[in-house]
């Protein structure tokens, strides 16, 4: 199993390109099921969860090429696929595939709604909490589907297709909104979101929807309406710029120092997480080529922040941000509202040295002078980057175990990393 080392104690100066976003790709690549067109997008990060969802899809049918890489192309800068479900071979999506990524099920959707019928493993248990899908169910029961849970799959069933209905979400949910999206296009009439989600993927996948012929009104405001149309048609989208890249780079120049330039970011897509930054003391400039962040002499300053939806301060960011804090000048106060068990990097930035006190949803942290080195392994994709933020600052040498992790989520970390002056190398076997 590979590992990171990382040598803490170097500054980061330069250029770090930023790539699209995962959160985005995914649903974006699941709209594919609703044409029997080709669905062509670009910018797609190079991560194990699209091969992943690449796997999934081509058991439901849905053939895809991944263009090659360009002369000038260097190995952070995304890939073109083309993806086509002339038709949809099977509409079962087995316990193996969706048990490793919980954005498979979403499949669910598209697949009932281009085909009356969907069989989606309940995607398995994560480390950051319970991570149920009833509202996702409750959509498209909303939407006239019939849905039992049978022997560990979740069966949707609308042999007469879809009706548009109004679907008002008692939480913020991204992976509802996108179902009852993906499931509402295709439906006959108009469909209402209330309380939809805002994230900026969800307005991204409304624009991709768009351009295959979807009639979508509102996405990024908290109601969506969409008037249901026949078919769709193919389309070519370009996947929006990672927000929880940037801000994990933005807080790792923050955290060791330094003047760093985040290639192709967008501030608007985290103005929020920019704030909270701006707060802890760097320097934060938006320009043409994307989001400078700087941080020269001045220290760490604790700050108070609690996770909300979209444009609130995002929970993929908080372990980061926790990670950052480690060494404020004084006590930071974290407060997690997303997901109830999403601490799982307290216990290991502790063994780089950091003071942190758990109480319910909130971790207090005591930041301290310096931190040291050690062996460590995370539970989830965030929770390991905080650990690659602490470690960059730490005195000596620091392994990260359980790369996988990582590699789920981040493009050429240790590329981008280490062309900025950390010494940073990937261990393999
Ligand atoms: C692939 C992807 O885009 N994942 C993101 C997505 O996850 P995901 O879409 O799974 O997260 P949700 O927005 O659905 O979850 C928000 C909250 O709603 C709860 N809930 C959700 C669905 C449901 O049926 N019932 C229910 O109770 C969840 O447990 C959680 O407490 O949004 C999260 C919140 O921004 C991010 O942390 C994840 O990175
Ligand atoms: C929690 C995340 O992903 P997922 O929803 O796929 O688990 C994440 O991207 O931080």
């Amino acid at each position: 199993m590979d590992r990171i080392r990382i040598v803490g104690g170097e500054k980061l100066n330069g250029t770090i390109p930023i790539s699209g976003a995962k959160n985005a790709a995914l649903p974006l690549m699941i709209a594919s099921l609703l044409t029997d067109e080709t669905l062509e997008l670009h910018n797609v990060p190079r991560l194990a969860d699209v091969s992943l969802l690449l796997r999934i899809l081509s058991n439901h049918g849905v053939d895809h090429a991944i263009a090659g890489k360009r002369p000038g192309q260097t190995a952070e800068t995304g890939q073109s696929i083309r993806l086509k479900a002339a038709t949809i071979i099977d509409t079962t999506a087995p316990y193996e595939l969706v048990a490793k990524m919980r954005a498979s099920f979403w499949v669910v959707g598209p697949l009932v709604a281009r085909m009356g019928e969907a069989r989606v493993s309940l995607p398995g248990g994560c480390a950051i909490g319970t991570r149920p899908v009833d509202l996702l169910l409750m959509a498209l029961e909303r939407l006239g589907a019939t849905v039992e849970i049978d022997g560990g799959y979740a069966v949707a069933r609308a042999p007469g297709g879809l009706k548009g209905a109004d679907i008002v979400f008692p939480k913020v949910t991204v992976g509802g909104t996108h179902t009852a999206l993906m499931a509402a296009v295709l439906a006959r009439g108009t469909s209402v979101i209330e309380n939809a989600a805002r994230e900026p993927e969800v307005v991204d996948l409304a624009e991709c929807l768009v351009k295959m012929g979807a009639r979508i009104t509102g996405a990024g405001t908290s109601r969506i309406v969409v008037e249901g149309v026949p078919r769709l048609s193919g389309a070519s989208h370009r996947v929006l710029p990672d927000r929880i890249e940037t801000g994990t780079y933005a807080m790792a120049v923050a955290m060791t120092g330094g003047d760093v330039m985040l290639e192709g970011a967008r501030p608007e897509l985290l103005q929020s997480a920019l704030d909270v930054l701006v707060e802890a003391g760097a320097e934060v400039s938006a320009t043409n080529e994307g989001v400078r962040i700087a941080r020269n002499g001045a220290g760490i300053a604790p700050v108070d922040v609690t996770t909300e939806p979209f444009p609130g301060f995002p929970t993929d960011l908080q372990a980061q941000l926790m990670a950052l804090m480690t060494r404020a000048r004084g006590t930071a106060r974290i407060r997690e509202t997303i997901f109830e068990n999403r601490f799982m990097h307290v216990q290991e930035l502790a063994r780089l040295g950091a003071r942190i006190r758990l109480d319910g949803d909130v971790a207090y942290v005591d930041g301290v002078e310096r931190l040291k080195g050690a062996p460590v392994m995370a539970t989830d994709l965030r929770a390991s980057v905080s650990l690659v933020i602490a470690a960059l600052a730490a005195e000596g040498e620091t392994v990260v175990n359980r790369v996988y992790h990582l590699d789920r989520g981040f493009e050429a970390l240790e590329t981008k990393l280490a062309r900025c002056g950390a010494i940073i190398e990937r261990l393999s076997g």
